[in-house]
């Protein structure tokens, strides 16, 4: 069975019902402590083969434009550390804890959007607070190579998983851009529409392939 993990009503509401005797979808709620605490708490209920954390999500780079697909193959506790006189020093860098995990999946094979959305394999971020700043975007992102798609789930969910010793991975509809905050260049509904179109195949072809 794959479990389908999404954070908010809002999100879970916009969706198509894909519910059958292989997939259950469920809210596990906004932000890092929620989620991990219900991720965890399905998967002990559950035994999911593999957990499909999904949503909208902030994107910096290149590739993508409101709509697309991020498909998050490695994800990141962005901001968790000291901030000091000489400015923010993250645990990573610390060595204080575990900060980041990847997916053990095989992203071979997996589908394309639908024409005009486009997919990226990329790296998420996850944050407590949403980086509503370029400047802060450029200074938390700045020197990662390719694309990175910001939530505030991802990389607790992968915890969870990662704990449990269960597979994960991340599939993100881009709502906005990592930029100067600005809601009237969000775009959440077509960014659900692209993900309720999305989610189906690629919960098809993770059935067929790898979550008998
Ligand atoms: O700034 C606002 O007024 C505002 C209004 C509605 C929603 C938000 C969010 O930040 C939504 C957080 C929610 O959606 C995911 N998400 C979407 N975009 C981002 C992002 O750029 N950075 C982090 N998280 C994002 C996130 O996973 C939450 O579940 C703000």
């Amino acid at each position: 069975m794959i479990l389908v993990a999404i954070a908010s009503e809002l999100e879970y509401r916009q969706l198509p019902s894909f519910e059958d005797d292989t997939v259950h979808s469920a809210v596990v709620g906004v932000g890092k402590a929620a989620s991990a605490a219900a991720t965890t708490r399905l998967i002990q209920e559950l035994s999911p083969k593999l957990v499909v954390s999904a949503g909208i999500g902030g994107y910096l780079g290149l590739r993508l434009r409101i709509g697309d697909i991020a498909v998050v193959v490695d994800d990141f506790l962005a901001d968790e550390g000291v901030y000091g006189p000489g400015g923010f020093f993250h645990f990573d860098t610390l060595g204080f804890m575990q900060c980041r995990w990847q997916t053990s999946l095989s992203t071979a094979g997996i589908p394309l959007p639908v024409e005009p959305f486009r997919v990226e394999f990329c790296r998420g971020a996850t944050v407590s607070s949403t980086t509503g700043c370029q400047d802060l975007a450029r200074k938390r992102y700045g020197d990662w190579d390719g694309g990175v798609c910001e939530s505030m789930e991802g990389a607790a969910i992968a915890q969870a998983c990662a704990a449990a010793g269960v597979p994960w991975i991340g599939v993100r509809a881009i709502s906005n851009y990592l930029e100067d905050r600005d809601m009237s260049r969000w775009d959440i509904p077509i960014a659900m529409e692209s993900l309720g179109s999305y989610l189906p195949q690629c919960l098809a072809f993770f059935q067929a392939s790898q979550c008998r």
